[in-house]
């Protein structure tokens, strides 16, 4: 058939008819049709298209298709008169056994008029009318007063329209399956409402709580805007659902302690997350990866070292695990192989091991997470991909498709994103068009996910980017909402795009580190600190001599006491104390004015930590070159001059850590960082430049007074020679 469970439209067969269509508490629109005729393949997208529009209104009135050319339904088709196709009818609630439907013309495509059409039809009830489906006429001055007599009433919203207008009966269907709220529709041509409310626009909604009517603020006057500002409205909940509990209390009940972010942000820990748990638990469910699977495998890590937007060491890793997998000769692979693969961290290298969910936590346990890192994930490697001069098209939609298809543990998800690739992934002909497919599948994903059992009711599932987020990707055309998709590429190119990406709670990338950070990590950033000021210094891929080696960076960030400072001086084999009191060493910032945020570090310590680093360092090497495995070192992470990240992250970085920055700095330019220090204070070149000069300039002068004198004074015992 041309549809599937998935499009939100119900499939008849001789098997449900009379279950479906007699009786039904709510009216139905049934699109006969034959999967052969070339009509009904067209018309297919606009009934999907209106399905997933009216998706609020099923409790009043639904969707239903049958495919007459399936030979077990040609007999239900016969019993219904159908004799061209596609053949819409409509079938009031209620309906008895002998009915054969009314007549539901089709002449158009357009979804906003087929529904309009659905609504006149749902008026047209005269006995049973959908008991799901609040009264659409119009309301007069006496009702609206009863209405708020009554005390049931928490929140009233008023459309004001034009006898001729649908807008208010849309609004009034799509809140119809959320409670706290009540919604109705005033023509113009009530003048006591419309002058005691002074209202002047046509559609406009005035909204009715704590006693006061105030005008509903949105961006355009139409139905969508309407309808998404005030199912949002705090206290408006959907029917039969929890009320969305308080933040506060919420942290008591998830496993972990709640992780305060910006909702408006993606989180680098979430990629993270998601890269360990794609790669260390869904695929382990796989011990052995075979042709297929390893061709699935081998797609998906190679998007993922090409275009993941991640910090240096994980891209490295994954770059490494990716050649790894280039060069296998063997059709099928042992899982447990490409594991020591992963697992294999060195200092430059590594893949956190755990997830830590910030922007994708949800309110309980089992919500969120996982997929919602995938998605993101997906997002931001298409982003990536567009800004790479040498990708192509379909290069990570066809990865993350066959990643799905393959390994993705919800299968019935997975089913369901294959059904939305076949029908036009192969279409995608630039690196923009897939960043903006991805987007409008999840929106659909979004709009058939919105009210399950699986949305958490803290973050619902809505159209994305909302009016708030990008006021630009919406617009209006014929009085509808329209998606401004230059604008809506444009959001999200920066959105998804590395330089937006925080950094907030990240795991440190020490591989010995990586496991029981955790703790400390949280409470650090739960008291509000930043782990953004962990810096990755660069040099070349291997290190070839001591003096590349010195542009190793040390990576520490602003810690609470006790917490990571503790562990970074732990990984330095320095007690904390030590550490503690290098960190309050003096800083001569200030003396004079510098360059903005320029901040000296004290060298000695900067050097003696170093130092102490380096032979740490080498001595696990000749333990390694004696046959150990490398051990784990210290956070120093060279970093490539390809890595730079864009100018905007690294004054971020150096904003939140100056002194850090100053070291990072050394890394890429060799500058600003002090290059002789005394009595613990460190000196710029400039300063000890500016001394010379000085020293120079007053040796002359002297040498100049002493030469004048020494003259004048010659001059003084001729005269005196003289008679
Ligand atoms: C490929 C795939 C298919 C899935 N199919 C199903 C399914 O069939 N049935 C099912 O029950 N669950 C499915 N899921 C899971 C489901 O889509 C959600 O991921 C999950 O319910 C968690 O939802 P969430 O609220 O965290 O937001 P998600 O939908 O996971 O979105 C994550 C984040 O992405 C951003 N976002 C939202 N929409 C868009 C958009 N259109 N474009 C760009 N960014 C956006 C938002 O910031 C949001 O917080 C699927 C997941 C994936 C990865």
């Amino acid at each position: 058939g041309l549809y599937s469970q998935s499009d939100q439209i119900v499939l008849l067969n001789p098997d449900n008819v009379e279950s479906v269509l007699f009786n039904s508490s709510a009216a139905l629109v049934v699109e006969f049709y034959a999967s052969w005729c070339g009509h009904c393949v067209a018309f297919s997208p606009v009934w999907k298209n209106l399905a997933m529009d009216t998706k609020e209104w099923k409790p009043a009135v639904d969707l239903v298709a049958i495919d007459c050319a399936a030979e077990e339904n040609r007999k239900t088709c016969v019993h219904f008169g159908i004799r061209g196709y596609p053949t819409v009818k409509f079938f009031h609630a209620y309906s008895e056994k002998d009915s054969t439907g009314a007549s539901f013309p089709v002449h158009t495509q357009d979804v906003s008029h087929l529904r309009r059409q659905m609504i006149s039809m749902i008026e047209k009830h005269k006995e049973h009318w959908p008991p799901a489906c609040p009264p659409l006429e119009a309301a007069s001055k006496a009702e609206i007063d009863s209405l708020l007599e009554s005390s049931g009433v928490e929140l009233l919203a008023l459309v004001f329209e034009t006898a001729s207008s649908y807008v208010g009966r849309e609004v009034i269907l799509d809140l119809l399956q959320f409670d706290n709220i009540t919604v109705r529709r005033v023509l113009n041509t009530e003048d006591e409402l419309v002058s005691k409310m002074a209202v002047t626009d046509f559609p406009s909604c005035y909204l009715y709580q704590g006693g006061n009517f105030s005008r509903l603020n949105v961006p355009f006057e139409a139905r969508t805007f309407y309808s998404y500002a005030l199912q949002r409205l705090p206290r408006v909940v959907r029917t039969s659902r929890p009320k969305p509990v308080a933040l506060d209390l919420i942290r008591n009940v998830t496993e972990h302690p709640w992780r305060e972010f910006n909702r408006t942000n993606v989180y680098m820990s979430d990629l993270e997350s998601a890269l360990h748990f794609s790669l260390r638990v869904e695929l382990a469910s796989h011990a052995t990866i075979n042709k297929g699977a390893l061709t699935a495998l081998k797609r998906y890590v190679s998007v993922l070292a090409k275009y993941f937007p991640g910090r240096p060491v994980v891209r490295n890793l994954l770059q490494t695990a990716n050649a790894w997998l280039n060069g296998l000769q063997d059709s099928e692979l042992q899982y447990n192989s490409f594991l020591e693969v992963l697992n294999n961290a060195t200092e430059d290298a590594v893949l956190p091991h755990g997830e830590r969910w910030v922007g994708c936590q949800g309110s309980q346990p089992h919500f969120r997470k996982y997929p919602c890192s995938m998605w993101t994930l997906f997002h931001a490697l298409t982003v990536a991909a567009n800004s790479a001069s040498d990708s192509r098209p379909q290069e990570v939609l066809q990865a993350m498709r066959i990643y799905v298809k393959k390994f993705f543990g919800c299968h019935e998800c997975a089913s369901h994103f294959e059904g939305m690739a076949q029908e036009s992934m192969n279409q995608v002909k630039t690196q923009s068009e897939a960043v903006l497919w991805l987007w409008s599948r999840h929106n659909r994903v979004n709009n058939r996910l919105a009210g399950d059992l699986s949305e958490d009711p803290n973050f619902p599932k809505i159209q994305w980017p909302p009016p708030e987020l990008c006021p630009k990707c919406h617009g209006i055309d014929n009085g509808e909402h329209s998606w401004q998709e230059p604008e809506v590429l444009s959001f999200l190119m920066d959105y998804y795009s590395y330089s937006k990406i925080l950094d907030n709670y990240l795991q440190d990338v020490r591989p010995q580190e990586a496991g029981r950070a955790q703790g400390t990590e949280d409470r650090a950033a739960q008291a509000g600190h930043d782990t953004r000021g962990r810096m990755e210094a660069k040099e070349g891929d291997e290190p070839t001599s001591e003096v590349e080696e010195d542009k190793e960076v040390l990576v520490v960030g602003e810690q609470e006491p006790g917490g990571r400072e503790g562990e970074e001086a732990a990984a330095l084999e320095l007690p904390p104390s030590q550490e503690k009191e290098w960190e309050r060493r003096p800083s001569i910032v200030g003396l004079r004015p510098r360059e903005p945020q320029e901040d000296i570090v004290d060298l000695d310590s900067f050097v003696s930590r170093l130092y102490q680093a380096k032979d740490l360092r080498s001595s696990r090497r000749k333990r390694a070159l004696r046959g150990h495995r490398p051990a784990p070192e210290v956070a120093l992470l060279p970093v490539e001059p390809d890595d730079l990240p864009g100018e905007q992250r690294r004054l971020q970085k150096r904003g939140l850590t100056g002194r850090y920055a100053e070291l990072e700095g050394e890394g890429r330019q060799g500058a600003r960082r002090p290059w002789i220090s005394v009595l613990a204070l460190g000196f710029s070149r400039l300063d000890v430049s500016l001394c010379a000069l000085l020293y120079v300039l007053s040796s002359l002068c002297l040498l100049a007074m002493y030469r004048c004198s020494k003259g004048r004074g010659r001059l003084y015992r001729a005269k005196l020679a003289l008679p």
